[in-house]
């Protein structure tokens, strides 16, 4: 488990040298068009089919009733609800603090232009439910489109066999915490198809409208159907199995870095666990860690799997600048800093989803309850995009606002410019006003 790569003394490329998980969501495309088709000509009774053949239950219906909702919250662990109120209270304060502010730009006599933050209408989003279940991404994608405004959102997650057909009672109840009341007892990619497209019963009767936009993590084929479908919806970054990466130096402790790569690896077995560090000692003692701290673990197969696979390993490197390299060039979605100064090295990283900052920051912490979200970008993705947020959910729309004098003042530019393209009906729309 964890092999490691020494790339001390000699040249090489950050980019080549990267543990990657051989995810390739392009390959997954194929794989889930006849799924997308046949919920958008067969509508609800292939996402019902599609439930039975791939999460082995056919849920009861597809849209779960209001009362196992009620129901779901009503029998949930006090423990468990005090623990999920934390996370939504701290999750709210963030994602509050992110809704931006709209403004208006005076270029002139009457010459305005408003920048102006629009949430989307209507989103459907994502819980995942395969290998195991998280009510954690309930939080983590209702809050923020909650904070942005949005007036419709629905959640679907996969029917569970053990409990009926309907997703896992826990997110039932998360949702009914959130004040969540359309949820679908839905999985994978005709998961994210009934939102795109929308479906009805055989009758015609409406069961679930198509959304704006989808969003939420969830395993290779929701990805590749998420982007499959981009343009009759829009979607957040691709959040596939998760990856965390530790930048560290000697002075990290070796038993708590090997617990934040395994804690990541049990998610599945194409999950992608790297370290970066400066110091062989470190490297050594967290192999010998990790071989401790494995046998027995819950989830042991799959994070031998994850640990032993080509997206994880070690990567020793001569200085900090070079971690620093590497683990721009990798673009984790989960990075943790332990180094002697970490937030001085933090704030150098540019390319990752998130950055945990100092050995009081772990991961888990993120994934469940520190207020910011785990919905974040895998694959290298956070090169260019960010994790789940406020904004997601929110367009700007900008309102020109001019006058007879602001626009007069700019008819022999315009005309000008429409000559050079050679557009002048643009030019003549505007100086006709004057004549
Ligand atoms: N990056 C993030 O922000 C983030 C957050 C949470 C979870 N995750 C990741 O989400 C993933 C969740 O995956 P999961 O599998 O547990 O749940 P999931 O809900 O994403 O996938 C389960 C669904 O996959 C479909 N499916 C299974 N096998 C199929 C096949 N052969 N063909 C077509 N469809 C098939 C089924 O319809 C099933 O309902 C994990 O990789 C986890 O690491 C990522
Ligand atoms: N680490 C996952 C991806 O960020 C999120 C998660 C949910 N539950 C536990 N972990
Ligand atoms: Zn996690």
């Amino acid at each position: 488990m964890l092999a490691t790569t020494d790339l001390r003394g000699r040249p090489y490329d950050p980019a080549t040298v990267l543990p990657r998980a051989e995810t390739d969501v392009a390959a997954a495309v194929p794989k889930v068009m006849p799924i997308l088709d046949r919920v958008r000509t067969e509508g609800a009774r292939a996402v019902l089919d599609l439930g039975e053949q791939f999460d082995g239950i056919r849920p009861p219906s597809l849209a779960v009733p209001a009362e196992k909702l009620t129901e779901a919250l009503e029998s949930l662990d006090p423990e468990v609800r005090s623990a999920l109120e934390e996370s939504i209270d701290r999750a709210r304060k963030v994602h509050a603090a992110q809704v931006p502010a709209g403004s208006e730009v005076d270029l002139g006599e009457g010459a305005l232009v408003e920048n102006r933050w629009v949430p989307v209408n209507r989103v459907g989003l994502y819980v995942p439910g395969g290998r195991a279940v998280y009510p954690s991404s309930v939080v983590m994608n209702v809050v923020p489109a909650q904070a942005a405004g949005v007036a419709s959102l629905a959640v679907a997650s996969p029917p569970q066999k053990d409990f009926g057909g309907l997703p896992h009672p826990v997110i039932l109840a998360a949702c009914a915490l959130l004040g969540v009341d359309e949820v679908y007892a839905a999985g994978g990619a005709q998961a994210v198809a009934m939102f795109a497209y929308g479906v009805a019963d055989d009758d015609g009767t409406r069961v679930c409208a198509p959304v704006d936009m989808v969003t939420g993590p969830g395993n290779i084929f929701v990805a590749a159907a998420k982007r499959a479908l981009l343009g009759t919806i829009g979607i957040d970054a691709e959040a596939g199995p998760t990856e965390i990466a530790v930048l560290a130096d000697g002075t990290a402790d070796a038993r708590w870095v090997a617990a934040d790569l395994i804690s990541q690896a049990e998610h599945d077995p194409m999950a992608g666990s790297v370290l970066i560090t400066t110091s062989p000692e470190l490297a050594r003692d967290v192999v010998a860690e990790i071989e401790r701290q494995v046998p027995g673990s819950f989830h042991e197969e799959q994070i031998r799997q994850a640990l032993g696979g080509p997206q994880s390993g070690i990567l020793l490197v001569g200085t900090l600048d070079e971690a620093l390299a590497v683990a721009d060039a990798y673009a984790a979605e989960h990075l943790e800093v332990h180094t002697v100064n970490p937030l001085q090295t933090a704030r150098r990283v540019t390319n990752a989803g998130a950055v945990f900052v100092g050995p009081h920051s772990p991961v888990p912490l993120g994934d469940y309850s520190s207020g910011s979200n785990h919905v974040l970008p895998t694959g290298g993705s956070a090169r260019y995009s960010s994790g789940l947020n406020t904004v997601s959910f929110l367009r700007l729309q900008q309102l020109i606002r001019y006058t007879e004098t602001g626009l007069k003042e700019l008819d022999t530019k315009i005309a000008a410019l429409s000559t050079a393209e050679g557009l002048p009906a643009h030019g003549e729309a505007v100086s006709l006003r004057f004549r």
